[in-house]
């Protein structure tokens, strides 16, 4: 059976990333950036005055006491005139460039003005050069980069493309991904379920999940263990960028996805994967007549198995799609609570509590019914890695993890 590693591999190798479009700064809040930036300008663009004040020649000032003769007031937004010599002062605004001959601010606070002479008096401590101001080109030169291929574009990332000149950037847009709930027994979670029946839970906690990656979930409802009524909704959620379908994966006379999905010329990309929960997993690739494939992922439909089978596979696809250069789950290292014991032949993803201890992460394990408790996930806020085996781990030794 394949590996969690192997099936990583083989998603990363058939879903392409999308082609890059065009956005403005307004539309580009959590896209992949598909091209680098550079600055189009220098950052700051001129010697800029970090505080209200008076401009002054550092070496006028050295015993921090001076009278100087103002010259002009320097506004944000104006460009000063006049360059000062020994002796002389312009007043100056927050982000307003320095004149010509002034490597230093001095604070408002720190100045007495006499209006009739023309000058102010200085009485502050000693002021070095460079004092209260932002030199040109400090933080960027013209030409530098500014952000990478691969960026995501969170509000600070905005902010400073806008800042050097990139109003429009390259991003890849997140995909839509279709809901596609499989079973005869589901029953919707307004209604109160018959003998035999449960509520369809998976819809709506895939619905969450694929709004948390930044996609857009398009939920179509349940398909009942039918062939006719599971091919037109294949059909529909065909016509997304993705397709998940929870349920009917494994073998039981009704798991009827696999042969629906090959029906409608989805290829099969592999089918069950080594681990637990989750092994039932499906993926495969529908080449469409308009040139934009479809994935499609038949989730087990034990609503642990289809919630782990999501953050670990589905989130991995997705984040491919959008053009992340690490797209698979980032999984971290903690130290086990309390004594752990593993059976099984599958390794294990288990819900657990990760926590903040003494300087460092430790993890509890969850205790849990299996891949149908939901319940017990409701506590967790990570998953635990463990081998496959009969094992004991004693309190104390590092597990690798991953939140969610
Ligand atoms: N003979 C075998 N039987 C099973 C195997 C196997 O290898 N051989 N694998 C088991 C494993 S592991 C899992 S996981 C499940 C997955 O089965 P399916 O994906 O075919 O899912 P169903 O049989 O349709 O449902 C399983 C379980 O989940 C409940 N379910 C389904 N959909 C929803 C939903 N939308 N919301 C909430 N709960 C849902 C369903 O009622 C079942 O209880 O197969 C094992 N069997
Ligand atoms: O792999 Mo199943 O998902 O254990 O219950």
């Amino acid at each position: 059976m394949l590996s969690v590693q192997e099936a990583f591999q083989l998603i990363l190798e058939t879903v392409k990333p999308a082609s890059p479009e065009q956005r403005t700064l307004f539309e580009a809040w959590h896209c992949v950036l598909a091209e680098g930036t550079v600055s189009d300008l220098n950052i700051p663009p001129f010697d800029k005055a970090l505080m209200d004040g008076f401009a002054v020649k550092s070496s006028d000032c050295q015993n921090g006491k001076a009278t100087l003769q103002i010259q002009e007031i320097i506004y944000a937004g104006s460009v000063p005139t006049i360059s000062l010599q020994s002796g002389q002062t312009s007043q100056i605004m927050t982000g307003a460039p320095l004149p010509e001959g002034a490597d230093a601010v001095v604070q408002i606070e720190h100045c007495q003005i006499d209006d009739a002479a023309r000058s102010v008096k200085i009485d502050t401590g000693p002021v070095s050069p460079g004092k209260n101001m932002l030199p040109q080109s400090s933080v960027l030169e013209a030409g530098a980069p500014v952000l990478a291929a691969g960026t995501l574009l969170r509000p600070q990332e905005i902010g400073a493309l806008a800042e050097t000149g990139s109003p429009t950037v390259k991003v890849r847009r997140a995909p839509t991904v279709a809901i596609l709930a499989t079973g005869d027994e589901l029953v919707a979670p307004e209604e109160s379920p018959e003998p035999g029946q449960i509520r369809n839970s998976n819809e709506v906690m895939l619905h969450a999940q694929i709004l948390q990656t930044d996609a857009k979930p398009q939920p179509l409802g349940i398909a009942r263990d039918e062939r006719n009524h599971l091919r037109s909704k294949i059909q529909e959620g065909l016509k997304s960028d993705f397709l998940l379908l929870s349920g009917g994966v494994s073998a039981g006379e009704r798991d009827l996805v696999p042969s629906e999905l090959e029906q409608a010329g989805v290829k099969q990309v592999f089918h069950m994967v080594n681990l637990k929960p989750g092994k039932p997993l499906w993926f495969g690739i529908l080449e469409r007549s308009d040139g934009d494939p479809c994935y499609i992922f038949g989730l087990p439909g034990n609503p642990v198995s289809s919630m782990v089978c999501f953050e670990l596979f589905v989130r991995t696809a997705i984040r491919q799609f959008m053009g992340f250069p690490s797209p698979r789950p980032q999984v971290q290292q903690a130290r086990l609570k309390n004594d752990y014991h593993t059976s099984g032949n599958r390794p294990t993803y288990q819900p657990a509590r990760l926590e903040w201890e003494a300087g460092e992460s430790t993890v509890s394990p969850l205790i849990t019914m299996g891949s149908a408790d939901l319940n017990s996930t409701v506590k967790a806020n990570a998953v635990a890695l463990f081998p496959t085996g009969n094992q004991h781990y004693q309190a104390g030794l590092k597990v690798d993890v991953f939140l969610w």
